[in-house]
């Protein structure tokens, strides 16, 4: 269903070294992040796994510049500085403004940063009919689906022109049909749209439907276990669920979650 993007540079480098975090809570210091070392290239497709509380949205969180790092550096570079780098979060919640229409929140990162209403309105529309949203750009979040709420919160992310978008369990909370749907048209984004994506996920299966590379961490604190391009086709739908290739992947990366202590 899609091909592999030709305008990759529209994404970022991102890379990790040497990064710890350690939070310090009532029942003392929780490590979380030790030494982990990274380096994701303009435009690729990465998958972050791991068990429950390893510390995914930690790293998700440092490489937005969300939080800091107590050792290591974190760099999101594309020839320029970090500040020049757009960087657009997709959480597990949809997260929408429950009084706005579905054009108003996704034009909202527009209106923050001061663009016109005419011109933000535009780039709203445009993303909108990119998730498949233009005839309900009028409704409120209440008449919407869990995965239309989730194709506004898309859409509000990309009105920005992100050169880095990061999902941290996007899709988590809906059912099977819905999130396969949502992971192709993510897909077809990132080959339309040439942005670095890292995704972070639970589900084996849709990390390695979703990207070319899967990076899977140990119980905390997290370390990398496995760190692994995926030798699949870059065109894929649903039938490559149905592979021996893909169930050759979906195993090395099974195995890697067990061999970490998931
Ligand atoms: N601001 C904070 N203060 C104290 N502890 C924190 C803070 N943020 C995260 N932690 C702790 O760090 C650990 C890792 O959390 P994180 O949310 O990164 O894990 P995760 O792998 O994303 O988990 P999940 O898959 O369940 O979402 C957890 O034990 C969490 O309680």
């Amino acid at each position: 269903m899609d091909q592999p993007s030709p305008s990759r540079e529209r994404g970022v480098r991102v890379q990790l070294s040497g990064v710890r975090r350690t939070f310090v809570g009532e029942a003392g210091e929780v490590e979380v992040l030790t030494g982990v070392d990274l380096d994701i290239d303009s435009g690729s497709f990465v998958a972050l796994l791991g068990p429950s509380g390893c510390g995914k949205s930690t790293l998700l969180r440092l490489v937005a510049a969300l939080d800091r790092p107590d050792g290591g550096s974190v760099s999101v570079t594309r020839g320029e500085p970090a500040s020049q780098a757009p960087i657009a979060f997709v959480f597990q919640d949809a997260h929408l403004l429950p009084w706005r229409t579905v054009l108003d929140n996704t034009a909202l990162p527009l209106e923050l940063t001061g663009v016109g209403l005419t011109e933000r309105r535009e780039a709203a529309r445009r993303e909108l009919s990119r998730v498949g949203l233009a005839d309900a750009e009028g409704r409120t979040p209440a008449e919407l689906s869990g995965g239309m709420r989730m194709r506004v919160s898309l859409a509000r992310a990309l009105v920005t022109r992100p050169r880095l978008l990061l999902l941290d369990e996007p899709f988590a909370a809906l059912d099977e049909l819905t999130r396969a749907r949502l992971d192709d048209q993510l897909r077809a984004l990132w080959s339309e749209l040439g942005m670095t994506v890292i995704f972070v996920t639970h589900s084996i299966l849709e990390a390695a439907y979703l990207a070319e590379r899967a990076v899977v961490l140990t119980p905390r604190p997290a370390q990398i276990v496995l760190d692994r391009t995926l030798a699949l086709p870059s065109r894929r739908d649903a039938s490559l669920r149905l592979e021996a290739s893909f169930a050759h992947e979906v195993r090395i990366l099974q195995e890697a979650l067990e061999r970490g202590g998931a």
